[in-house]
Formats: structure tokens, sequence, C-alpha cells
């Protein structure tokens, strides 16, 4: 198996992102975590940016010796002095010059021809080597170079001493098969590239920095450059979780080794996405939210019977908790069975099959089933006796506006059958469904507490009363869950006094909720 350098610039291209500035404590925290996640090389800042990103530099290269430290520089004396300055103190100093290759960005960004542009590529490349012993050098827009005039360079500026050779692809446009046929190019026509590192940088633009990067991978980079969770210039640069993965999960394709500690990756992730605020798509590959979460019946069927059905990462494998089956309107019964049986409720089949059907039309209603409203609903199915007739609301309804009277409406089948109508008045909605409930039950009801919750998060989340009463002089607990607080509010009355009725009529003991 063969060993690649990854190469991280989630703290210089990474940090070029538009909305993204770390401070100097971040960007430590940041490298100290690269380093544990094991890359070979941080890109740290650009020394002669700012004075921010020189301390930046300055600080990481005296934190981290387990990675080497470098800086970006452009193709200029007091650049290169700077970046020195910045890093003469690291373990192995190394800088990253770059300079633009292409027929765009010569004639009209640095308005130099192709000769000049050789001579200046070659006399930085010369003055750093008298600084540093590894000198990284790009050609900026490689990949819209022509091959030939790129392949010259390239051996101008190895004669003249860089360790590693770039070839970026600046702005995303390759495609891999041209991407792959450049390494192969250079590789095939640059005598004695094969004694420098070669190294791939990909942005995203057109979405293919993962598949370019593999594309150089298997042409002959022997280095990787990208950032975590792919942040970086525009649409970003190729996401080096994604590309460690992937080398992982198809190493009989790839043979390749990248010393990334993966159980370290979602730690990563998540400190980077924390300290730049730059949140993270909830698909995103390896590191996204629902990167391991199934939703559909069909897929969290297969992933009970085996997982290897749908799962070709663990969660475990980038040190993620594990694999969620959410549970939601696209679930079936076998996901919604097991997870009952986590929970610690054992119903019987019948019992099983009408809380599904609840859950399905909770379902419809709300984006995500959390745990609460399950507890509710299999709880409800638990203590729910068939055979005992109860109360049943058929509908309720109430006036409220600050200038009435609030007034509730409601319909409920009494255990005997006959559908009752009633309406009350009272100081608030709960007080007036309170007081028409009264006229519904028979019997004495005195209500002993209430208190009405949301259940799970955000505007979707279910609204949950529960009723402690004394009826008939037994104390009982009665708890409901509905979209709206007024119908939970009416249901778990109900629910309460059905309960004392079933427990009569069973003459055995519920427990309490
Ligand atoms: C592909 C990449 O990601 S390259 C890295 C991009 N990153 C950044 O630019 C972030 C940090 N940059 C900065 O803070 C500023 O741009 C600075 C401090 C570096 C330079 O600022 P300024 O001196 O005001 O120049 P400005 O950014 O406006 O223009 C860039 C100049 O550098 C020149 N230049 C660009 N690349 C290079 C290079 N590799 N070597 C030498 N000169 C270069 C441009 O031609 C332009 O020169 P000009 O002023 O003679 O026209
Ligand atoms: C400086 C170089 C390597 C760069 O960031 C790019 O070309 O995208």
């Amino acid at each position: 198996m063969s060993q690649i350098d990854i190469f991280d610039t989630t703290l210089r291209d990474g940090e070029q992102s538009a909305g993204i500035n770390l401070n100097t404590a971040e960007k430590i925290e940041i490298a100290r975590q690269l380093e544990r996640l094991g890359v070979t090389i941080i890109e740290s800042g650009f020394p002669a940016s700012s004075p921010g990103d020189f301390d930046a530099v300055q600080r990481i290269a005296g934190t981290v010796k387990n990675s080497i430290v470098t800086g970006l520089a452009r193709s200029i004396q007091s650049d290169i002095d700077r970046t020195w300055e910045a890093l003469k103190g690291a373990e192995q100093p190394h800088i990253h010059i770059f300079l633009a290759t292409s027929p765009i960005h010569m004639e009209t960004k640095l308005f130099k021809t192709p000769e000049q542009v050789v001579e200046l590529a070659v006399e930085s490349v010369k003055y750093a080597r008298k600084f540093f012993p590894l000198v990284q050098w790009s050609a900026e827009d490689a990949s819209r170079s022509d091959p030939e005039f790129l392949a010259h360079i390239i051996r101008k500026v190895i004669e003249a001493g860089a360790t590693t050779i770039n070839l970026p692809d600046t702005v995303g446009y390759a495609t891999p098969h041209e991407y792959g046929a450049m390494f192969k190019y250079m590789t095939d026509n640059v005598a004695g590239i094969e004694k420098v590192k070669l190294s791939a940088h990909c942005h995203n633009d057109l979405g293919m920095a993962t598949a370019n990067t593999l594309a150089a991978i298997e042409n002959g980079a022997t280095q990787i450059e990208g950032t975590i969770n792919g942040i970086g210039e525009r649409a970003g640069n190729v996401a080096l979780e994604e590309i460690a993965v992937a080398l992982h999960i198809r190493k009989q394709i790839f043979n390749i080794e990248t010393g990334i500690k993966l159980n370290e990756i979602k730690r990563t992730s998540q400190l980077v996405s924390q300290l730049t605020g730059s949140l993270i798509q909830p698909n995103k590959a390896v590191v996204g939210k629902n990167a391991f979460a199934h939703e559909s019946g069909i897929h969290q069927d297969g992933m009970l019977k085996n997982p290897l059905t749908y799962e070709i990462i663990t969660p475990e494998l980038i040190g993620d908790a594990a694999t969620e089956l959410v549970l939601g309107k696209h679930s079936g019964r076998h996901a919604f069975k097991d997870r009952a049986v986590k929970m610690g409720f054992d119903l019987t089949e019948e019992k099983l099959n009408k809380a599904f059907v609840e859950f399905k039309k909770l379902a419809d209603s709300k984006k995500e089933i959390v745990e609460a409203d399950l507890y509710v609903l299999l709880t409800d199915q638990q203590i729910h006796d068939n055979e005992t007739p109860v109360y049943k609301l058929e509908s309720v309804q109430v006036q409220y506006g600050t200038a009435n009277i609030p007034t509730a409406t409601a319909s409920a089948y009494h255990p005997n059958g006959e559908l009752i109508n009633e309406a009350a008045t009272g100081a608030g909605s709960v007080e007036a469904i309170f007081n028409t409930l009264e006229r519904i039950v028979e019997g004495e009801v005195h209500i002993l507490d209430y208190r009405v919750t949301s259940i799970g998060k955000g505007r979707d989340a279910l609204g949950e009363a529960v009723i402690n009463m004394s009826y008939n002089g037994e104390t009982v607990t009665g708890r409901d869950v509905a979209q709206d607080v007024l119908e939970a509010t009416a249901k778990a009355y109900l629910n309460a006094v059905n309960r004392q009725i079933v427990q009569v009529g069973k003459k055995v003991r519920i427990p309490a909720i």
C-alpha cells in the first residue's frame, strides 16, 4: 500500500470563503485538531496578507509538532521574507509559492509574457530555497494552462529547487478525465518529476472536486490538498474527509494510505463548522447530519435485517454517533416495532398495528416523529382497552377573543354510544373546555392539576396536556398530545375520566403515567 500526503488548507483557502474570519486563537484550536486528525501539512495562512495572518502562522508553527506548517506567498521577495519571518521557528520550515500559468491569468491579471512568468517562478523558488528546505510551487489555474508550457515551467522550477509541484484546478473547471490526464501528461513528460511530490488542489465549482482529486490520485498525485467540510473560495475546495473516507472504503481500488485518523473526522468537522460559523448542509457526504440517517421504511427494514444493504460507511468509522433510523412518514412497521421494543414497550401485534396507524396519521402532519411523540402514542395503546366502553371525543371548538366570553362546544360519544353535544363558557379557553366536558361526563370531576408543554422542537412541535383530577372520588391522570394544545387538553380530560372507568371495569390498577 502506498502513502499520500494530506495537505490541509482549511486555515488559508478555507478561510477565503466569503463570510469566514477566524482569529488567532480559533486558528490555533483548529490547527491542533488537524494535527490530531493526522494531516501531513497545515497551511495556516498567508503571512504577507495581514498582521493577523502573520501572527496566526507564527503561533501555529510554534504549537504544532506532528504536522508540517506552511504559509502561502506570492512570487514576490517581500512575501517570501515575511513567510520566513513567520516560519523560521518551525520544525520543518515549508513555504507555498504560487504563480498563475494560464493564458488568461498571465495576460489579463499579471500582465506578463509566458517567458516572464517562467523567469519569476524560477527566481522566487531559488530565493525561497535560501531559507526553506521545503518549497512547494503551485501553477495557479494549471487546468486551464497549455500542457506543454506547464511541463516546461515545472521542469524549470524543479531545477530551481522546488520540492513539491502543485497543479490546481483553481476555478473548478476540469472534468475528472481532463484533470487525471494532466497529471499523467506531467508524469510522462517532465524528467525528474518523480523526485518531487506531485500535488492536487481541486475546487468544487462544478461539483467535481472529489472526483477530480481521485482522478489525480489514479494518475500519480502523491499529495492531496483540501479543506474540512469543503469550505473555501466560492463553491469551496475538495472536502478532505470525503477523500480520506473514499480511499478507505474503496481501498481495493486505490490501495492508498493517508495517515488520517478517520475517527477524528466528525469532531474536526464540527469544530470547523462551529468556529467558522459555516453550517454543514444536512446531506453533505460523510459529515452531514443526514449522512447516516435512514428514513424510508424499505431502507429501514433492510438496515434492521442487514446494515450492509444500505450502509457503506458506518458512523463509528468517522467518530460519529450510531446510525439513526429516523421515524417519519416514509417509515414502515419493522422500524416502528424495533423502536417500540428499544423503548421498552411490549405490545401485542394488534396494539402495535393500531399504534402504527396512529403513527402514520401523526407523521403526515409532522416532519419527524421524536421519541417523546412515540412514547405518548405507545402508552395510549398500552392503557387502552377496547372491551370497556369509554368516552370518545368527536370534536371540540373554542371561540376566543379579547372582547368576548370564551365559549367551547364539544361533541363526544358517551360509553353507552350516544353522541352528546354541549357548550359552556369559562374565564379562558381551557376553563370553557373543562366546563363543557363536565356537562358531557357523568359523575363528579375536580381538576387538581393541569399543565401544557411542547413535545419536540420547532414550529411543528406537538402540544402535550396533562390533567390530574379526582373523578368519582378517585385520583387519575390523563395525558394526550395534539398539534393544538386545546385539542390535547380536551383529549387529556377524557383520557383521565376513561382511565378511571377502565380501572373500575377491569378492577386492576393501571400504573400512573
Ligand atoms: C488562487 C488563490 O487562492 S491565491 C490566494 C488568494 N488569497 C488572497 O488573496 C488572500 C489575501 N490577499 C490579500 O490580503 C491581498 O490581496 C494582498 C495583501 C496579498 C495583496 O494586496 P494588494 O497589494 O492590495 O494587491 P491586490 O490584492 O489588490 O492585487 C494583487 C496583486 O498581486 C499580483 N499577484 C497576484 N498573484 C501573484 C503572484 N502569484 N505573484 C506575484 N504577484 C501576484 C496581482 O497581479 C496584483 O498586482 P498589481 O497590484 O501589480 O496589479
Ligand atoms: C494558491 C493556489 C494553490 C490556490 O489556492 C488555487 O489555485 O486555488
